[in-house]
């Protein structure tokens, strides 16, 4: 039997994207704590945090395969999440103006089989953004918008915040909350069909 694919995950990116696969999925967003004590580097801070994610759904499920995943902003040796707020927002746009930034993101997959944890699997990805100037007026009209304030790093790099981005260096779906290549891997490795059976044309 097909375990069903469940994706731990609010975010409206994260389901847009897996919806483009065409795999049929089930959202179960995690309720946990986005906090990790000590002072764990980036890669290790989504990989963490992707596995408590998808651990915390998998644990709620018989036959699963859970996708638990975390993106993170890196500039400077900084870890940036999400904004508090209005001039968090702000402060965080006026340090990434005019700077390369790296965008983090974990993925894991956790496999459920009888209630039980079979497998996981954990990895994440590494793409670099250049951001443009932007002046004040432009990070106090973008932010008014509200896009930054669910975004890891207060831009969204597939809506208006594109106009600030020159280029990006790496996975694209990375920065938007999920490598789908890095998906694709990981869920072939658990042996989870992605590429589903077509129609044969009619002769
Ligand atoms: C950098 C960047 C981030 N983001 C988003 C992706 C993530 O949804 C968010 C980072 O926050 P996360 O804490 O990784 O995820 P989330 O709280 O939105 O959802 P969940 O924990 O339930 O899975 O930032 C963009 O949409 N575009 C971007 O360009």
């Amino acid at each position: 039997m097909q375990p069903e694919l469940v994706l731990a995950s609010g975010s409206p990116r994260r389901k847009e994207l897996l919806r483009s696969l065409g795999v049929p999925f089930s959202v179960h967003p995690s309720s946990v704590t986005e906090e990790v004590p000590g002072s764990p580097s980036p890669g290790e801070l989504v990989e963490i945090l992707a596995a408590k994610k998808a651990l915390a759904v998998a644990h709620t499920k018989r036959y699963a395969v859970v996708i638990g995943s975390d993106t993170v902003v890196s500039l400077e040796g900084d870890i940036l999440g999400k904004p508090a707020n209005h001039a968090d927002a702000v402060r965080i746009l006026e340090r990434l103006s005019g700077q390369a930034h790296q965008v983090y993101t974990g993925i894991t997959l956790v496999e459920v089989n009888e209630g039980k944890v079979r497998r996981r699997l954990i990895d994440h990805r590494v793409t670099e953004v250049m951001v443009r100037n932007m002046d004040r007026a432009e990070i106090e009209w973008y932010v008014s918008t509200g896009e930054p304030m669910d975004k890891a790093g207060a831009y969204g790099l597939q809506g208006i915040g594109s106009l600030w981005v020159d280029w990006i260096d790496g996975c694209y779906t990375n920065v938007v909350g999920m490598s789908l290549p890095l998906l694709y891997d990981m869920l072939k490795k658990m042996d989870y069909p992605v590429l589903y059976p077509l129609p044969t044309p009619e002769q």
